[in-house]
C-alpha cells in the first residue's frame, strides 16, 4: 500500500498577516520526486518553511511524516527535522570545520554516541554523493557543486522520510546544477521521497516527474506540456 509522507487539505500559508497561499490540497506519497514551481515570490519557500516549522501553519489541516503542522509544538520542531532532510540554496555548512565534522556535528545533535557507528554513516553518505574522497576538506576549499553535495549527505545523515529540497541549484551554473540534480535522482531511484522547489526549467524537462505550481495564490499540480 503507498504511505502517504505529507498531506495538506484546505491549508492556508501566511507570512505573518499576509496570505501567500490558499485552499493549498495536495499530497505527496512515499517515493514520489515531486518538483514545486512558480515565478519569484509566488510562495515556494514560505511552502517550504511550513513543512519544516519555520511559518506555523494556522488554517487547514497539514501532515507531515506523522506530525500533524496544525499542532506542531516548538519543542517538536528538532524531532519533526529528524525525520526531514532540508537542502538549501546557500548549503549552510559550517566553515569553521571539515566536511566530516560538519556531518558529525549533525549527528551529535541528533543523538548519536557511537564513535564507530558514526564514522560508518558519514562514510555511508559521502559514498551516496560521490564525495567519499573529500571528508578532509573545508567546505570553502570546495566548488558550489561539491559543497551542494555534501549538504545532500548531511541532509540523508538520519535516514530521512522526506527530503525538501528549496532551490537546490539556484547558486548553480548548468552543468553543475544537472550533477547535483543526477545525485538527487540516484537518491530517489533508491526509495527516498524528495519535494524540490525550483524555478530551472531545464531541470524539469531533463528530469520529468510530478510537477506542483504556484501561482495565483493557489498550488495545482501541472502536466508538464503546461509548465
Ligand atoms: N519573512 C517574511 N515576512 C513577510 N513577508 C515575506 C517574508 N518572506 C517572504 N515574504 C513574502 O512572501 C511572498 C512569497 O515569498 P517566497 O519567498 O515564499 O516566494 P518564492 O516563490 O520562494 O520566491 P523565490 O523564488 O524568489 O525564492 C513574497 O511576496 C514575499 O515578499
Amino acid at each position: 500500500m503507498s504511505q502517504t509522507v505529507l498531506r495538506l487539505k484546505d491549508a492556508a500559508i501566511y507570512q505573518r498577516e499576509s496570505l501567500i497561499l490558499s485552499e493549498v490540497n495536495i499530497e505527496i506519497k512515499k517515493g514520489e520526486f515531486v518538483y514545486l514551481i512558480g515565478k519569484t515570490g509566488t510562495g515556494k519557500s514560505s511552502f517550504m518553511k511550513t513543512l519544516y516549522g519555520d511559518l506555523p501553519l494556522t488554517e487547514g489541516e497539514g501532515s507531515i511524516v506523522d506530525y500533524d503542522l496544525r499542532s506542531l509544538k516548538e519543542k517538536e520542531i528538532p524531532f519533526l527535522r529528524r525525520k526531514l532532510g532540508v537542502v538549501f540554496q546557500d548549503f549552510k555548512l559550517l566553515n569553521d570545520r571539515n566536511v566530516r565534522d560538519n556531518l558529525l556535528f549533525v549527528l551529535k545533535a541528533t543523538g548519536w554516541k557511537d564513535k564507530q557507528a558514526m564514522d560508518n554513516r558519514i562514510e555511508e553518505v559521502l559514498g551516496k554523493v560521490g564525495m567519499k574522497t573529500k571528508g578532509f576538506k573545508n567546505p570553502y576549499q570546495l566548488s558550489g557543486g561539491e559543497q551542494q553535495r555534501i549538504a545532500i549527505a548531511r541532509a540523508l545523515l538520519n535516514d530521512p522520510e522526506l527530503i525538501l529540497a528549496d532551490e537546490p541549484t539556484g547558486n548553480l551554473d548548468p552543468q553543475t546544477s544537472v550533477e547535483v540534480m543526477e545525485v538527487l535522482q540516484a537518491i530517489s531511484n533508491n526509495g527516498n521521497t524528495i519535494l524540490m522547489a525550483t524555478h530551472d526549467y531545464a531541470l524539469l524537462l531533463k528530469y520529468p516527474s510530478k510537477t506542483l505550481k504556484c501561482d495565483g495564490q493557489k498550488v495545482f499540480e501541472v502536466v508538464q506540456k503546461n509548465v
